[in-house]
């Protein structure tokens, strides 16, 4: 596996080792002693999964207290995944970062407990899993507009496809510091 930095501290593209063969395809989507070694995790307590049809946006989501750290890939399809840091002592509070994800590549993003998370289906259909740091507690379940101006989030398609929930998610500069992770 390799692990790469990416242009915001803290959040991690993973390439894992895909062992390809006239059969197919095996690769590890997680190993704690290899994981553990670069800060993902180091624990998982809850996996996910999701499928979404082209447009749709998952996002921006987060979870505090209880924050959850997320190790995140793609099944089925291609989608532009983000990570917002949302720490407001950070020196990179509001600072996002994107990559594509796809069943292709198998590429994984970490990312750490006090970011928000978010991303874009890009193809017809993508299915898209996660290993939680945390489990869920739906009473610290929190969510940041995806178009939040001082974020810009450069999302690729439009129009998006968005929950209720999602569509009424309040600005970050709307959110009091005790909503926000420390
Ligand atoms: C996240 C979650 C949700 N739920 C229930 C709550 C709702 O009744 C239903 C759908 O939840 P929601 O609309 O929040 O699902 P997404 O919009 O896919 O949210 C997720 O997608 C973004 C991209 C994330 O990074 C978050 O981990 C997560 O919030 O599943 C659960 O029972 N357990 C869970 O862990």
């Amino acid at each position: 596996m390799k692990v790469e930095a990416t242009d915001l501290p803290g959040v991690l593209l993973i390439s894992p080792k895909v062992f390809a063969d006239e059969r197919g395809w095996f690769l590890e989507t997680w190993r704690a002693e290899r994981y553990s070694e670069h800060g993902i995790g180091p624990s998982f307590v809850q996996a996910n999964a999701s499928r979404s049809a082209r447009g749709v946006l998952r996002g921006l989501h987060y979870q505090w207290p209880e924050p959850q750290g997320k190790l995140v890939w793609v099944s089925e399809g291609r989608v532009l995944d983000v990570a917002v840091d949302i720490r407001p002592h950070s020196p990179h509070f509001r600072r996002w970062t994107a990559m594509e994800l796809d069943a292709e590549s198998h590429q994984q993003l970490w990312i750490p407990e006090g970011f928000a998370h978010g991303f874009q289906v890009l193809s017809e259909q993508a299915t898209f899993h996660y290993l939680c740091t945390r489990a869920y507690r739906g009473d610290c379940d929190a969510s940041i507009a995806w178009n939040d101006p001082d974020i810009a989030v450069d999302w690729p398609l439009q129009p998006v496809e968005l929950s209720a929930k999602d569509a009424a998610a309040p600005r970050l500069a709307d959110l009091a510091p005790e909503h926000l992770p420390q």
